[in-house]
């Protein structure tokens, strides 16, 4: 019997700093710095190339959220990727990598359009650089959602706190959707929390991550952030969200760097 195809694709750049990412979903399951985990994976997380794994940075597209037919937050997240380019390394000493997702009878029976994913993933000494392009090879233009839905590991929610937010209008989705402005500073994350603050700056600053470290993220393209305790879990996701879309015959980018400090 043939061997089953691999299912993870460990990006190593050598002094204990890797990435790992589970070709169900392009999941990235692990990004350690320095043999330091820097992502949050559920206990409970199920791997049975079915479900959408629980952690780590699944991808959400084409849909943010619930989806009259489809999945909540669409399929890229359940339909297994292709590897492209296997881990590479560059003259810089990072280590490249990327994936593939192209339409297929899956995807068509949701969302009938043809499209090609690639998600371009850059491993640095500190740094995780995500980068995703949508090429629209159709003829009408696609409008979709785009989410990279990163779960960050951090030893105590309450303490985190997050810049970059005030004077942000924000979508209270445990308040049925109400909008709402930001007035702090630094957000913090004391309660259950599921917002969608729009359009946010390029950089946010998350302090408190893994060890009491700071985590800098950098986004591009990606218009809004998300900010999301849920009940019974410890960490803090933080996510960057698109509303957006790809005219006929073109390519779209979004970019996303997240930097341990
Ligand atoms: O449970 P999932 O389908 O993975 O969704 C997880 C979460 O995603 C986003 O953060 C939404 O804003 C939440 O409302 C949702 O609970």
């Amino acid at each position: 019997m043939a061997a089953p195809a691999t299912s993870v694709v460990v990006l190593d750049r050598g002094n204990n700093t890797t990435c790992t990412v589970n070709l169900h979903g392009a999941t990235v399951v692990s990004w350690r710095v320095n043999n330091q985990e820097q992502l949050f994976v559920s206990k409970q997380a199920i791997f049975d190339g079915k479900r959408a794994i629980r952690g780590g940075i699944p991808i959400v597209f084409p849909q943010f959220g619930a989806w009259s037919t489809g999945p909540q937050h669409g399929f890229a997240r359940i339909c297994r990727w292709e590897l492209k380019k296997p881990p590479e390394r560059l003259p810089t000493g990072d280590v490249e990598a990327m994936f593939q997702l192209l339409d297929n009878e899956f995807t068509r029976s949701m969302w009938n359009y043809p499209f090609s994913l690639t998600y371009r993933l850059i491993l640095r000494e500190k740094e995780l650089h995500f980068n995703i392009s949508v090429y629209n090879p159709g003829a009408e233009t696609l409008s979709f959602t785009f989410l990279l839905h990163t779960y960050f590991k951090v030893p105590d929610v309450r303490r985190c706190q997050i810049t970059g937010m005030r004077g942000c209008t924000y979508i209270d989705k445990t308040r049925e959707g109400a909008m709402y402005q930001e007035h702090r500073d630094v957000v913090t994350i004391n309660e259950w929390t599921d917002r969608i603050y729009q359009n946010t700056p390029l950089e946010h600053i998350i302090t408190n991550v893994v060890s009491g470290r700071k985590m800098r993220m950098q986004k591009y393209n990606l218009v809004d952030t998300a900010s999301r305790r849920a009940e019974g879990m410890g960490p803090v996701p933080c996510l960057t969200a698109v509303k957006g879309g790809c005219p006929a015959t073109q390519r779209t980018s979004k970019t996303c760097e997240v930097c341990s400090k």
